[in-house]
């Protein structure tokens, strides 16, 4: 706990170092230090006095610790900034948290290598420690070392945080060879209209596993004398029910096939991930999932998840929307292949490198450099489908791209409810999005961006979607409340300004 506070406090004087264009001698100097000292407490590594904080925030001329540390965290951004340099993608939330999920499985100690240190990730972990379970970021506080114990105390589960998060859904594929009664509380997430529990609950049904939503909670009890006899067909392709599904497999003594099954980024690095724990697994990266289960997992386990490909999408947005040259390292090439297809056909100048491997030792890895371009609008209208389709997650981004085009673009989201809505946020910066209905919006461009001050969208791809308009409005915008941006993107305000952006975090006292 005391190595995560450092961490924190390390990254605040980083980024407020950062913020003013100083090097870490520079702070060195005006605090009679040196420059290794400064990279210690960036680091984590230095206990740290509060006169020192003091010290920091009078000589960086911010306020490092706030009396109301806990209130909301708000952006603000001094747009019409040119980005350029490098930026290297980060692991994804969401293989980071179904990794998190499949650490239960196993008896055994689960290293998880460059794991996204994100709010999501620190829900679950509360999550996690809350039941019994050992957690420890080691090194430069980027790895987590995982350790269970020998019971857990799901009575003590932290209600508060599960009920941040929806990942912690995915308890129930690994928890039903743990328990036969237990509860889990509602599931939250983002705010896209209902997304029902009824797929996993399909799903498990076959090993044995029966759940009832009330007052809260779902309700679960197994019947250990179950499993599936036949192929597991799950009617909607989805990644957290195919991984939910994978993970009841993984312990389920025979062969269990899963077809339906999404291939998508985060269920692959967990087809890897189990590998490594000893269950083999055919047809990764297809629909039909052939999973040979092992009753009892004791493996001490090390794994690095691969990088997001949906960060890399935001950041091809940010640099198309503010007319930047910036180079995308680490990008996972087999998740973006669409979304690249797409952007040249709208005309985005860019170069890939050749492919290197991820440090999973599988994903497909590309450096990006992209050009400023002027943009025409598609022929068709942009909607996402499951893998190898258009990623849903990426959609978002493309009606901000799609602001930047000369011409209409349609974005149908058909699968979530209540996303699009967010998306016409974007007029308050001056775009023109047009509600068709709660599902498609109509795009026009380009948009002459002019900055202002909005509350944070409850979603997060719309949240940083606004983020990338308010680098491009002229003028100072303001970001308020983006815990959601938090929630799914690492240090982004802080990596964006290493580029050029000229973003400041800043909280109400
Ligand atoms: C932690 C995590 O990994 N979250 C991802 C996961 O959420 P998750 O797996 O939880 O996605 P959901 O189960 O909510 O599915 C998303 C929506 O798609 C609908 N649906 C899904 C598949 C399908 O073939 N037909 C269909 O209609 C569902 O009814 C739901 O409304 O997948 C979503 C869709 O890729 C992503 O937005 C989330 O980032
Ligand atoms: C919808 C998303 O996430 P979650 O499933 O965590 O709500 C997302 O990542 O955009």
């Amino acid at each position: 706990m005391a190595d995560d506070y450092r961490g924190q406090i390390g990254r605040l004087i980083r980024d407020s170092r950062q913020h003013r264009g100083w090097t870490q001698s520079q702070l060195a100097d005006a605090l009679g230090s040196s420059q290794s000292a400064i990279h210690r407490i960036e680091h984590g590594q230095q206990n740290l006095s509060l006169e020192m904080i003091a010290r920091i925030g009078e000589a960086l001329d911010k306020q490092i610790v706030s009396l109301a540390p806990q209130g909301p965290v708000h952006l603000r951004v001094s747009g019409g900034q040119r980005l350029s340099g490098e930026i290297a993608v980060r692991s994804s939330k969401n293989a980071s948290v179904a990794l998190l999920c499949a650490s239960l499985l196993n008896k055994g100690k689960t290293t998880l290598r460059g794991i996204a240190r994100i709010e999501e990730v620190n829900r679950i972990i509360e999550v996690l420690e809350s039941i019994g379970i050992g957690t420890r970021w080691l090194g430069e506080g980027r790895d987590l070392e995982i350790t269970p114990p020998e019971r857990l105390d799901l009575d003590s589960m932290d209600v508060e945080a599960a009920r941040r998060t929806r990942s912690v859904i995915m308890f129930l594929g690994p928890l039903l060879h743990r328990e036969v009664r237990f509860k889990l509380p509602y599931a939250g997430g983002c705010n896209l209209g209902t997304r029902t529990v009824e797929p996993h609950n399909a799903a498990l049904r076959p090993f044995g596993l029966e759940l009832k939503a009330t007052g809260g909670y779902y309700h679960v009890e197994v019947d250990r004398s179950m499993s599936p006899d036949r192929p597991i067909v799950l009617i909607e392709r989805g990644d957290t029910v195919t991984e939910n599904a994978l993970m009841a497999a993984a312990r389920n003594d025979g062969v269990t096939v899963i077809r339906n099954a999404s291939s998508n980024y985060m269920v692959q690095d967990l087809c890897f991930f189990l590998t490594r724990l000893g269950v083999r697994i055919d047809g990764v990266g297809t629909t039909t999932l052939t999973v040979h289960g092992v009753p009892d997992i004791d493996v001490d386990v090390d794994y690095a998840p691969s990088e997001d490909p949906i960060e890399a999408m935001s950041l091809l947005a940010a640099a198309i929307v503010t007319g930047s040259e910036i180079t995308i390292r680490r990008a996972p090439i087999e998740f973006l292949e669409i979304e690249l297809t797409l952007l040249e056909e709208m005309g985005l100048d860019y170069d890939r490198s050749g492919e290197y491997v991820a440090a999973n030792g599988e994903t497909r890895l590309v450096d990006l450099t992209v050009r400023p371009s002027q943009l025409q609008a598609p022929h068709d209208k942009i909607h996402p489908m499951p893998f190898p389709g258009l990623n849903i997650d990426n959609l978002p981004f493309f009606a901000l791209i799609a602001a930047t085009a000369n011409g209409q673009t349609m974005i149908h989201d058909w699968v979530y409810e209540n996303r699009a809505i967010y998306l016409t946020e974007l007029t308050k910066l001056g775009g023109n999005v047009t509600l068709l209905d709660p599902h498609r919006v109509l795009v026009e461009g380009p948009t002459r961006w002019s900055g202002t001050e909005i509350i944070c969208p409850p979603a997060l791809r719309p949240a940083v979607v606004v983020l990338l308009a308010m680098m491009a409005a002229k003028g100072t915008s303001v970001l308020r409340n983006v815990y959601v941006i938090n929630r799914g993107y690492e240090d982004l305000a802080a990596r964006l300004s290493v580029l050029g952006a000229r973003i400041e975090a800043f909280r109400d006292i």
